[in-house]
């Protein structure tokens, strides 16, 4: 049987649709916490008043001229994207889902796209260029979150949210729309200030125009969006509460591990979790058998993170991953891995030992947390069970494809005395260069 036929098969094996399995809300750390107190839910100041509602609630009327908005301008962010969108859908909202994306999206990634949300719309990038201010974050990458402005030109709808691309939601957040632009909720990092994250908004030319102007008078503090749009809606601090989202519409992962008290308490009421930071959850590794999340030298989180660092990979290999198969065929290859490979991008379906995936996984877990147990193998366990069961267990990860190193990077090397011996630069290879050269 071809490999990719195999691994087809695994992803239908071990693969549940915990999503689509109605009435059960996935709260990662629910289990942990204990059934709520009477009424507490109800005691949040300026929250909703009922309790996030158990699973999707009733098909509603769609609004057309609303939307929940976000961006990407590479294959990778798209991931992103895709499973905030099935997330949104999963949660069956009543307004469009809109992606807006930039010239650099290959057509491939705009197909999958195109089935998650019901508009695709290409923009161009604007970018900060402001590398001092984006060192102070030690978030190079982060000028072209400038883009993310062009949201505003999107007057096809009255009022729409933005979410970024690293977010999740966890139950129907619809009622946002009930809020007036600008509504954000606070950064866990400086609260005086509102995180970008998500914000609701009117799209309007003028207003998008007076951005433009503003970045272009005063630039950003930190050289992102965030920056710019905090100076520029700047009474958001102190003008009007309603403005003010809970911080359940935007939980920061990584604020989770600073006030563990408090997540404890009301965590079980997050509607939005954001994995801001450098680390995305398409940087860590997830195994699709146990259904965890696995952690390397350059990845680390709690166990409230890692538990929904789980979720985004459980929609991603339950709905996204499909997608991506039925556009390209898995390609077989000698060293047991499947392959999809956009622009960039390569998303990879290996098979490893259940023990070497375990080993690699989570620190210590609270002894509660049973049905996530680390399986603990011993070396004989090991053979045993990597020759029996190996089959069965899959791993999935998301790369950069490594770029084809430049003329100017192979002299380089040549210089350093990095020469690859043992491949392209090994004797024979030279030897027939000089042949074609001579001759
Ligand atoms: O190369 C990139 C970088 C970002 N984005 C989009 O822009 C968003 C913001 O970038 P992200 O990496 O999510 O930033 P954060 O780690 O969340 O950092 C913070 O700082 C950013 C810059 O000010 C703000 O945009 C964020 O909302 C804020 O949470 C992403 O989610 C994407 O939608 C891209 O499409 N491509
Ligand atoms: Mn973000």
């Amino acid at each position: 049987m071809p490999f990719f036929c195999r691994c087809a098969g695994v992803l239908a094996n071990v693969i549940h649709l915990p999503l689509s399995s109605a009435g059960k809300r996935l709260i990662p750390f629910g289990d942990l916490a204990g059934p709520p107190p009477a009424g507490e839910a109800v005691a949040e100041v300026g929250a909703r008043p009922e309790p996030c509602p158990a699973g999707p609630g009733p098909t509603r009327m769609s609004v057309t001229d609303q939307a929940f908005v976000t961006l990407a301008t590479d294959d990778v962010y798209c991931q992103g994207a895709l499973v905030l969108g099935q997330s949104l859908r999963n949660h069956k909202t009543s307004r469009k889902l809109t992606v807006l994306i930039t010239p650099e999206i290959s057509s491939g990634m705009r197909s999958v796209l195109r089935s998650v949300f019901d508009e695709v719309i290409q923009v161009d990038v604007l970018d900060s260029a402001d590398s001092v201010h984006l060192a102070l974050m030690q978030r190079p990458e982060l000028g072209v979150t400038f883009t993310k402005l062009r949201c505003w030109t999107l007057t096809q709808f009255s009022k729409c949210v933005f979410m970024d691309a690293d977010t999740l939601v966890l139950c129907n957040v619809d009622e946002l729309f009930d809020r007036e632009e600008f509504s954000a909720a606070p950064d866990s990092g400086w609260p005086d200030c509102f995180n970008s994250g998500v914000f609701v908004f009117r799209p309007s030319l003028k207003t998008y125009n007076l951005l433009l102007q503003f970045a272009a008078e005063h630039g950003s503090f930190d050289g992102g969006d965030q920056g710019l749009l905090n100076s520029f809606f700047s009474n958001w601090a102190t003008a009007d509460i309603g403005k003010h989202l809970p911080f359940l519409y935007n939980l920061s992962s990584s604020a989770v591990y600073t006030y563990v008290p408090a997540f404890n308490h009301f965590g079980r009421d997050a509607k939005v979790v954001h994995f801001l930071g450098a680390t995305k959850p398409w940087n860590y590794k997830y195994n699709l058998q146990t259904k965890r999340v696995m952690q390397d030298d350059t990845t680390s989180g709690s166990f409230h993170q890692l538990s929904f660092l789980a979720l985004w990979w459980n929609i991603y290999s339950a709905s996204i991953l499909p997608l991506l198969e039925k556009l390209q065929k898995m390609e077989e290859s000698e060293s047991k891995e499947c392959k999809h490979t956009f622009n960039g991008v390569e998303i990879t379906l290996k098979k490893v030992s259940p023990c070497v995936a375990n080993s690699q996984q989570m620190p210590e877990l609270p002894e509660q947390a049973n049905e996530i147990n680390a399986t603990v193998c011993s070396p004989e366990e090991l053979t045993f069970e990597a020759n029996e069961i190996a089959d069965s267990v899959s791993e999935l990860s998301i790369h950069l494809k490594p770029a084809k190193p430049t003329p100017e990077d192979e002299r380089r090397k040549w210089e350093e005395g990095r020469m690859d011996y043992m491949g392209k630069d090994a004797f024979e290879h030279i030897k027939k260069k000089l042949d074609a050269f001579l001759h």
